[in-house]
């Protein structure tokens, strides 16, 4: 006997959060409750504004429809779905069907989108391998290259990611180069996208010895995992990408082929971002996950994130915006 829910939720943001182009004051999306005998699953349906082609409300019209197929025992195909449906309900089902691992990688690279020295302390206290991110291609090419050389030089053995979200053309691309020095380059694990044109972005990689790794890229039409030298790793959102059997052949070939593969959040709340850290520890072993999104928000949702201090709202107390 199958049952399904929708409920709807709004978290608030920490006040300084900037997507490219727009301040994101309160997380919208929805929360997938599936029910099948004794057995329940969850998942997030959360389209990231400017990173998602969907809007909330479309991505919400379509899960309920996807619902009522599934509560009257049809077949689902989540392939055409829209990513952020696609990976909430393939991500319900598998909870449902107890398919999701329970051990999570909470282990996170530390995310610093502000004052450098905040991260400094960070890493200082981070045991094991120490990985952070830094957003770069906000302020000048310059200081980003000045930033990246003081983390190396200030933490011994610190593999840095960087993202540059495509913000560069190729001459501030030099620029930051120029001011890492090469025996620096090591440090960097990966920059993210540096350029508009991948194409840009690759030969940047194979002039600097500095290592790209792909994420929006991961995304664009007829995009193929592929080795090639100055690529390290592709970034993979699972919001963004589609259905958690998508998710996880992308991952397979990025292995298959030498590449890292690194989960990583689109700012679920701490629901879905607990399912990430799952899926991370189970297809991902060993790398560690771009999840440390937590501290952009002002509350949790259901499931804590381990560690956060942040107030807890109940999925029991959200709206359910459909049933069947
Ligand atoms: O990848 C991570 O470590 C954290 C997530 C992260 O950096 C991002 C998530 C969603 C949108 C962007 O702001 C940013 C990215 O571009 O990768
Ligand atoms: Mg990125």
């Amino acid at each position: 006997m199958r049952s399904a829910k929708l409920y709807q939720y709004q978290l608030p943001m920490d006040s300084g959060v900037i997507l490219r182009t727009q301040r994101l004051v309160n997380r919208d999306g929805w929360i997938v409750e599936l029910k099948d005998g004794e057995c329940t699953g969850y998942g997030e349906i959360a389209p990231l504004p400017e990173f998602s082609h969907e809007t909330a409300e479309q991505a919400g019209e379509q899960a309920k429809a996807l619902l009522a197929q599934w509560v009257a025992g049809e077949a689902w195909d989540l392939e055409s779905a829209i990513p952020s449906v696609a990976f909430g309900l393939s991500m319900a089902a598998m909870t449902l069907a107890g398919e999701l691992p329970e051990d999570g990688n909470y282990q996170v690279a530390p995310l610093c989108a502000g004052d450098p020295d905040d991260l400094v302390i960070a890493l200082n206290e981070m045991e094991g391998e120490k990985v952070a991110k830094i957003k770069v291609g906000m302020y000048e090419a310059v200081r980003d290259g000045m930033v990246a050389n003081m983390f190396i030089e200030a933490i011994p053995g610190v593999r840095l990611r960087l993202d540059a979200n495509r913000q560069w053309t190729p001459l501030k691309a030099q620029q930051f180069a120029k001011y890492v020095k090469p025996e620096h380059r090591g440090g960097i694990a990966f920059l993210e996208e540096p350029c508009m044109n991948p194409a840009d972005s690759l030969a940047f990689a194979q002039e600097t010895g500095i290592s790209i790794a792909w994420d929006e890229t991961v995304r664009d039409e007829g995009f193929e995992v592929k080795a090639e030298p100055g690529v390290a790793a592709i970034v993979i959102k699972p919001t963004l990408v589609g259905s958690v059997a998508r998710c996880i052949d992308l991952i397979a070939q990025a292995q298959a082929v030498g590449l890292v593969a690194v989960v990583s959040s689109s700012m679920e709340s701490s629901l879905g971002l607990n399912q990430l850290a799952r899926l991370a520890a189970w297809q991902t072993p060993g790398v560690i996950p771009g999840l440390d999104t937590m501290q952009l928000f002002m509350a949790q949702l259901e499931m804590p994130w381990p560690g956060c201090e942040l107030p807890v709202t109940s999925l029991a107390s959200l709206p359910v915006v459909w049933q069947a």
